[in-house]
């Protein structure tokens, strides 16, 4: 038995096939039909048509010229021309019928017109044959003749009106299509790369909420271990120095249960933002956790972050507190240690700098210690 969902699932599939299978139809259906009528050159067809047209017409005025003056050369030339060239341009139109992409019931009627003309033109010429044409016959056969093909060619040239007409439409619909389907692209496409940004800048905060502690806004752990890590690297090529000091605050538990929690995280923030203000910009400075802190100095040797720890020890006893804890004096004890061309590990520093921390806690806080690798 499957479950309502795959079932569901199926009944989408195989609802997409359908309609995927029937618009793949249809579209061919279409592109083959509009193919057949836009490849069609019914302008070059129309321009023989009016051509024989114009022909026609004038066998029979010249018909009557050679019958008012049967002795004139040029009106018997252009006769015997024209007689000739009749025939020929009924082939040429019915051969250009044949190849073009009108349906055959268009023009099945012009071509009983066409035998018609074709007997009528034997019989004209048979007129002509005899030694003294009779007019009379001569006019009439001329008369039939053009009113056969002008009937028969002004129904083809109706015909081809239509398909070019046709023609026209097919092609406005086929611009609209295109726009339709441009529009749509630039919409998807629109769409898509405003999904992406989406997705990057979410991305880009969860990244940097996984590397911020949340209470101070300062780098967490994790961010110091990556920086510490890259630094260490550079530092074996470019033989730099890097320090790293550990600030943890004194009896800090004292705090919280003197002023309670929120006024701890108060002063854990102040203490933060002091911390950030005495650093350079070049330092990573962090939280670790609880009331332990550290900032990473990178081509920063011990005397250097000697000073920036004294600093940052004074600057923290006479730091501004929040309201509730005035009266109440902070202070710090320090670890600090540093390291020359990348040669100890990440955890060799930490450890010294937090076995200097402990020292500077076992002799009474408030003070710095430096571990030495000698
Ligand atoms: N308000 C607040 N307190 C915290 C936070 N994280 C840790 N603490 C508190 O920090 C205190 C740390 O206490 P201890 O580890 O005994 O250290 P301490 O009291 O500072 O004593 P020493 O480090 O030995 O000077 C505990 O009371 C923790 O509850 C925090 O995010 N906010």
């Amino acid at each position: 038995m499957r479950s309502p969902s795959a079932r569901l699932r199926i009944g989408l599939a195989l609802g997409f096939c359908l309609m995927a299978v029937l618009g793949a139809l249809a579209t061919g259906a279409y592109v083959s039909q509009s193919g057949r009528h836009l490849g069609a050159d019914y302008a070059a067809l129309a321009g023989d048509i009016v051509r024989a047209q114009e022909e026609t017409a004038e066998l029979r005025l010249a018909l009557e010229g050679l019958m008012r003056a049967p002795g004139d050369s040029f009106h018997r030339q252009r006769v015997g021309k024209l007689l000739w060239l009749l025939p020929e341009r009924m082939a040429g139109v019915r051969q250009a019928l044949r190849r073009s992409e009108l349906p055959r019931t268009d023009y099945s009627e012009v071509l009983g017109d066409f035998d018609q003309a074709a007997e009528t033109l034997e019989a004209l010429e048979g007129a002509l044959a005899r030694e003294a044409p009779d007019a009379g016959t001569v006019n009439q056969l001329g008369g039939e003749l053009e009113s056969t093909l002008a009937w028969a060619y002004s129904r083809l040239l109706d015909s081809i009106h239509g398909a070019a007409a046709e023609q026209r439409r097919l092609m406005k619909r086929l611009s609209l299509a295109v726009v339709v389907l441009l529009l749509l692209v630039l919409m998807v496409a629109g769409a898509l790369m405003l999904a992406l940004a989406r997705i990057h800048r979410q991305w880009l905060s969860l990244h940097q909420l996984s590397v911020t502690d949340e209470l101070t806004g300062l780098a967490n752990r994790r961010r110091l271990w990556d920086r510490a890590q890259q630094q260490l690297a550079l530092n074996r090529r470019d033989e730099g120095e890097l320090s790293l000091l550990l600030a943890d605050l004194d009896h800090f538990k004292h705090v919280n249960d003197r002023f309670g929690h929120p006024t701890g995280d108060a002063v854990l923030q102040a203490f933060s933002r002091e911390l950030a203000r005495l650093s350079r910009e070049s330092d990573l400075v962090a939280r670790l956790g609880g009331e332990e802190f550290a900032v990473l100095m990178p081509n920063t040797g011990i005397e250097g972050a000697r000073r920036l720890g004294e600093r940052l020890r004074e600057a923290t006893a006479s730091l501004a507190l929040p309201d509730r804890a005035q009266g109440h004096r902070l202070t710090i004890s320090l670890g600090l240690a540093a390291t020359h061309a990348g040669q100890e590990d990440l955890d060799q520093l930490y450890s010294r700098a937090d076995t200097a921390l402990y020292q500077a806690k076992q002799k009474g806080r408030n003070r710095l210690e430096i571990h030495t690798n000698s």
